[in-house]
């Protein structure tokens, strides 16, 4: 059904003229929007959802909500309250308003994993047949462990057999439960899923993973915390249950008024620019207990040369003007993978990126594309069976084309930023989950710059 949106437009990514210096305001995680919003709608009583982040992924996901028809009404504050940072800081905020979950209904996933993934479950609530369908490349991501784990838990879903997208849930208003086993290696999108849904379930669930290695764990730690957050009993391996077994008690979900983080995976490719500029870049409402795996970037980055200070203001990183080379696990927080092959290549040294052979289904094959892209500009990288093996070479201008993916068309702006000449193919392809990418990035370069250390 819908085709993704075509911008073959390129893009000159700017290219620093000094070491940036910059406060740069970020929006709202995409992961922990979209958690927000199923448990609101699944929730007893009505919700908030301040400083949403509004992106095609969370647009798709609550307009898939209010087809099954759940209320999500958008607020503007006023100015008084936008002042006095009433509703977490002058943001629009989401009011969501549960109702009874029913079909027939079409979600639109786009090629938004949270979505095909998380609503399922949720469909399989409801009264009705929901219809799932999205991008040609949703068609091709893993959704097998969701299917088979909903059959088996008592839901009927028709697909065309191959376990993936377009597929239909006749949702009978209820669902059994129980215990479930499922292979989530090639995501832990399969377990926060069943997870999120659970407590509407009617036994439950219990969720044990069978397989190689789980991805992404700070993503099903976010998905526990939230469960909790909102009244859920969970058991995790973590609170002392058995490795690899989550277990939800059925019950209900209070309303609650949740400000968003900013989305620290989508601050990466600006604390990148402090880095790679030798420069300095604060981010404002840096949390300082978080689950978002983007965390992980002040101990990655600092790894790599530069050093960081997490104060009121929020975390400003301060690189040196040095870029060193990195050998890496980052099985678990695979989404930061495309902007620290970025960093790099720009580096005076080898990298190592391990453990993320399931970026292979993503938006694209990401291993492949930041192989073929980063070469092409002269670069010397080559895949390993789960990663990247990146040797820095100099670079020089070209296309980079990003594939239909967010965190290609970001990487390829910070390797603008020390290559002239790059041409980022379709730079809207970030509205996935952060739609004013090339303003906020200009308006970053255009505040004060020192000469630069780089180089
Ligand atoms: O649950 C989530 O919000 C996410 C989980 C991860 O998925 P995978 O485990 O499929 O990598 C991550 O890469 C994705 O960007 C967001
Ligand atoms: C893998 C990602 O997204 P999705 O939620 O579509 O899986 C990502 O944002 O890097």
């Amino acid at each position: 059904m819908t085709e993704s949106p075509v911008h073959p437009a390129l893009w000159p990514a700017p290219v620093a003229a000094g070491a940036v210096d910059a406060t740069v305001t970020v929006p709202g995680s995409k992961s922990v929007t979209n958690r927000g919003l199923v448990l609101a709608a699944l929730s007893s009583e009505p919700g908030w959802l301040r400083r949403p982040l509004r992106s095609r992924d969370t647009l798709l996901m609550a307009e898939a909500l209010r087809t099954m028809g759940v209320g999500i009404e958008e607020t503007a504050p006023s100015s008084a309250a936008a002042t006095a940072g009433a509703d977490g800081g002058g943001g629009e905020a989401w009011r969501v308003i549960p109702a009874g979950l029913h079909g027939p209904a079409t979600v639109d996933v786009g090629n938004a994993g949270t979505v095909m993934r998380f609503l399922p479950p949720v469909a399989a609530l409801a009264d009705g047949a929901i219809r799932f369908d999205g991008d040609p490349r949703s068609y091709e991501r893993p959704l097998d462990g969701v299917i088979n784990a909903l059959r088996s838990l008592g839901a009927r879903i028709d697909d065309d057999g191959r376990g993936a997208l377009p597929m239909t849930v006749f949702g009978g208003g209820a669902l059994e439960g129980g215990a479930v086993e499922i292979d989530a290696s090639s995501s832990s999108q399969f377990v926060s899923a069943l997870l999120l849904s659970a407590p509407r379930f009617n036994q439950g669930v219990e969720v044990r993973h069978v397989g190689s290695a789980l991805p992404s764990m700070p993503h099903i730690r976010m998905t526990v915390d939230m469960l909790r957050s909102v009244g859920a009993q969970v058991d995790t391996p973590e609170s002392g249950g058995e490795p690899n077994v989550w277990r939800v008690t059925p019950g209900a979900l209070l309303g609650r008024d949740l400000i968003v983080e900013p989305d620290l995976s989508n601050a990466q490719p600006f604390l990148a620019a402090a880095l790679v500029t030798g420069g300095r870049v604060t981010i404002p409402d840096w949390p300082e207990r978080t689950t978002q795996p983007g965390d992980a970037l002040r101990e990655i980055f600092t790894a790599m040369g530069g050093s960081c200070e997490l104060t009121e203001r929020g975390l400003t990183f301060t690189g040196t003007g040095r870029v060193q080379g990195i050998d890496v696990d980052l099985s678990e927080v695979g989404e930061l993978t495309p902007g620290i092959a970025a960093v790099a290549a720009l580096a005076d040294s080898p990298s190592t990126l391990r453990g993320v052979a399931h970026l292979r289904l993503h938006e694209t094959d990401r291993l492949a594309a930041l192989t073929k892209e980063i070469n092409e500009l002269g670069g010397d990288v080559t895949e390993t069976e789960d990663g990247l093996h990146i040797r820095p070479r100099p670079l020089h201008g070209g296309i980079f084309h990003t594939y239909e993916d967010h965190r290609l068309a970001t990487a390829a702006a910070v390797i603008g930023l020390a290559v002239p000449g790059v041409q980022v193919e379709n730079v809207a392809t970030t509205a996935k989950t952060l739609p004013d990418f090339p303003a906020l990035w200009t308006g970053m370069l255009g505040e004060a710059t020192a000469p630069a250390r780089r180089g």
